[in-house]
This record gives C-alpha cells, structure tokens and sequence, in this order.
C-alpha cells in the first residue's frame, strides 16, 4: 500500500481525538502534577473542618492558569468524599461580583435552590444559610475564586467582613474562606478595611508560574488521553509547551493543543505537525483576552470599544466620546477606566501634557483588532 495516495489520511469519519473532552475548559485532571507543596498546604489548613472545627483561613495567590482553581475543586471533592459534615462552595467572583450575589451563591449551594427572585434582603439571605448550617451543625468552606473581581466593584471589605464575622450573630456558625486572586498586582490586605484586616490572618499559598518542562509535563498527560497514539510527536509538543511557556498561562497550551488537532482534520492529516500549532497560536494566545471580555457588563464593553477608536488619546477625549455614547458621567466612567486598567486590557497612564499639567491617556494592552473582533 505505499504507494497509496490516501495512506496517512484521514476520512470523514475518523478522528485525531481519542477524547476531545479533556481539552475543554471544565475538565478536572485526574492527575494534578507539579502542585504537591501547594495541594499540602490546602490539606493542612482544611484539616480542623474535617474534625468539626473552624478551619484556618486561606490566601491562594498567583498568576492566570497556575492551577488555583483547580488544586481548590480537587481539595473540595477530597473533603466531600471523607465526611458529610462539612459543606464546600466555591463562588465564581467573576460572575457573583457583589456581596448579595456571592450569598445567593452560597444559598444555592446551601439548599440546591436558588433564593426568591423577588429578591429577599441579604439579612434575611445570610441569616438563612447561618441558621441551617448551625442547625445541621455543619462547616463551611467558601472559596472565593477570582476575588480580585470583588475588589473591582468595591465589594471585597463587606463580602469578607460578613463571612468572618458570621458566628458573632450566629453563635455556633463555622465558616473558613479560601480567596483565591489572580491579579499579581493587588494587594489582597493591603485593599482591605481595617476592620476586616484584624480579623483576618490567611496563610499564604503562592502558585508561581509553570515552567516550559512543568509545562511539557503536564500537556504530556492530556495528549495521551486526549489524541490517538502517535497523532503528536515530541518536537511539536515541545513547541507547544515553548509558546505556552511565554504567557505561563497553561489555558494557552491546552487549547493551542484542541486547535492544532482541530487544524489537523481540516487537512485530513492524522497527525499535529508545527504548521497546525502555528496557526492555532493566532487564536489560542488570545483565550486570556476573551475570558476577561466575558466578564463585562454592556457598558463595559462599549467604554473598551471607545478606547479602541480613541487607542492612545486623552482620558477627558475619551470620556466625550463615552459619553456621547451612554450619556453616564465622569465618575462612572473613571471607574471603569480603572477596572479595565486592573483587569489589565488597558493601560492608563499619567503623562505630562503641555500647558494641562498630568492627565492619563487611555491605550489598549492588546490589538486593536484582536479587541474589535472579540467585542463583536
Ligand atoms: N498541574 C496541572 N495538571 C494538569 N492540569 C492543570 C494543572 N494546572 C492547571 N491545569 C489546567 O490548566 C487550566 C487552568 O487551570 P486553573 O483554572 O486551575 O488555573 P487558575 O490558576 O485557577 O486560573 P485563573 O486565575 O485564571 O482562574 C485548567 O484547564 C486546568 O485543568
């Protein structure tokens, strides 16, 4: 058969993919390597709630896709699996960005219903999740995943006072909280209300960026459960890991990784070669820019899209422009000039201008395309 031309391609009913599932973004490995000291230290201060007692606090701190959320969502099953007296939540702050929605989160994870849509007020919410949980003399962990997202709506200090403060009104109530942050730049303390720093002493738990043979070593594991034996030689997953080391993001590599495969199909071809990974970066090196774009609300997005027209301009030339657009004041908009500036899509700095002394200008920390095209 070697000269058969269609040797070595693929038909319409074959794949590359033993499992396209371990490429999408919910999965949870079955093995979690190079995270054994940061696992330890999470065994260890969760330890008390698995005997029935208040666990220490927790700060997990490091940059996007170091494994945070994943070392918390493995821990928690751990806890689930052991006992039945302690309950875990984790609340996507990303999504549930004010104190009333991180405790309807934690309702629905109280009672697996979500609160009245009416709307009850966050006493009567709080007092409810406390009260079954002394009733039922259970501990609860929350993670606060994402909690730099909080801090962007100003709603980090009230979130976390209530939390700990929990069995003050409620005799009786265990709470521990785990918050996770991802932005290197804030200081989680440091932002936070005096009267919430004294009652507040987290152990710390750093995740430092992966690197390329951590990297390697990880994608390794998911091409051996995600593609066909020999679909991906070592020179490509070294490349892989090469253009995912750049961004120490592994989302990066994981989805570079589906992409080339997917790419690898289109051409009918049953293996991944260098030219697949190549086109696929122009897609996959933006998934940390469509994650925070998903974050935003509508006015966000049409502030982003300004800056985008105006890339480089005078913050009070965008705000005209802004304003025009949603008629919302100066306030509002510095706001958002900040929260997209600490999201880190774009860059808002001080600069001398002649005769009008400091004032920020307004950039885009990405493309101005790359931005157009994913706001669409
Ligand atoms: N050690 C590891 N082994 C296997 N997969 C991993 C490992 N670390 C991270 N991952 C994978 O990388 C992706 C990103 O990980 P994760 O969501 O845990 O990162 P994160 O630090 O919480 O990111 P962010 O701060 O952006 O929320 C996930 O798909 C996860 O499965």
């Amino acid at each position: 058969m070697a000269d058969d031309p269609e040797e070595g391609m693929l038909s319409w009913d074959e794949s590359v993919f033993r499992d396209e599932h371990v490429f999408e973004i919910d999965y949870v490995p079955e093995t979690f390597k190079h995270r054994e000291g940061q696992t330890q230290s999470l065994t260890y201060a969760l330890r008390p709630a698995v005997r029935g007692s208040r666990p220490l606090n927790v700060m997990v701190r490091g940059p996007p896709g170091t494994g945070k959320t994943t070392a918390i969502q493995k821990l928690f099953d751990e806890v689930g699996a052991q006992t039945s007296d302690v309950r875990t939540i984790r609340v996507n702050c990303q999504v549930n960005a004010t104190r009333y929605s991180v405790f309807s989160r934690l309702f629905e994870g109280t009672f697996d219903y979500e609160p009245p849509s009416s709307g009850i007020s966050f006493k009567k919410l709080f007092g409810q999740i406390a009260e079954k949980l002394v009733e039922e003399d259970k501990v609860l962990v929350v993670a606060l995943d994402d909690i730099n997202y909080l801090f962007y709506e100003n709603e980090a200090s009230d979130t976390l006072y209530s939390l700990l403060r929990a069995h003050e009104e409620y005799p009786g109530a265990k709470i521990g909280v785990v918050v996770v942050s991802s932005d290197p730049a804030l200081d989680v303390i440091d932002e936070l209300d005096s009267r919430v720093q004294s009652v507040f002493r987290p152990e710390d738990v750093y995740f430092p960026v992966y690197d390329q043979p951590e990297i390697a070593d990880i994608l390794d594991e998911r091409v051996k459960r995600g593609f066909n034996d020999g679909v991906i030689g070592r020179d490509t997953l070294e490349y892989v890991a090469d253009l995912t080391a750049d961004s120490g993001d592994l989302r990066v590599g994981i989805d570079l990784l589906r992409r080339a495969g997917l790419n690898a199909e289109m051409r009918a071809s049953r293996t991944v070669e260098r030219q697949d990974v190549e086109q696929a970066f122009e897609k996959s090196k933006y998934i940390n820019l469509s994650r925070s774009l998903s974050g935003l609300t509508d006015t966000e997005r049409t502030l982003l899209e300004v800056i985008a027209h105006h890339d480089g301009e005078q913050a009070g030339d965008v705000y005209e422009a802004f304003h025009e657009e949603t008629e919302l004041g100066y306030t509002r908009y510095s706001e958002i000039v900040n929260k997209l500036d600490q999201l880190g899509l774009i860059d808002a700095d001080y600069a001398e201008v002649d005769g009008r002394g400091r004032s920020r200008s307004l950039s885009l920390s990405y493309e101005k395309d790359a931005v157009l095209e994913r706001l669409e």
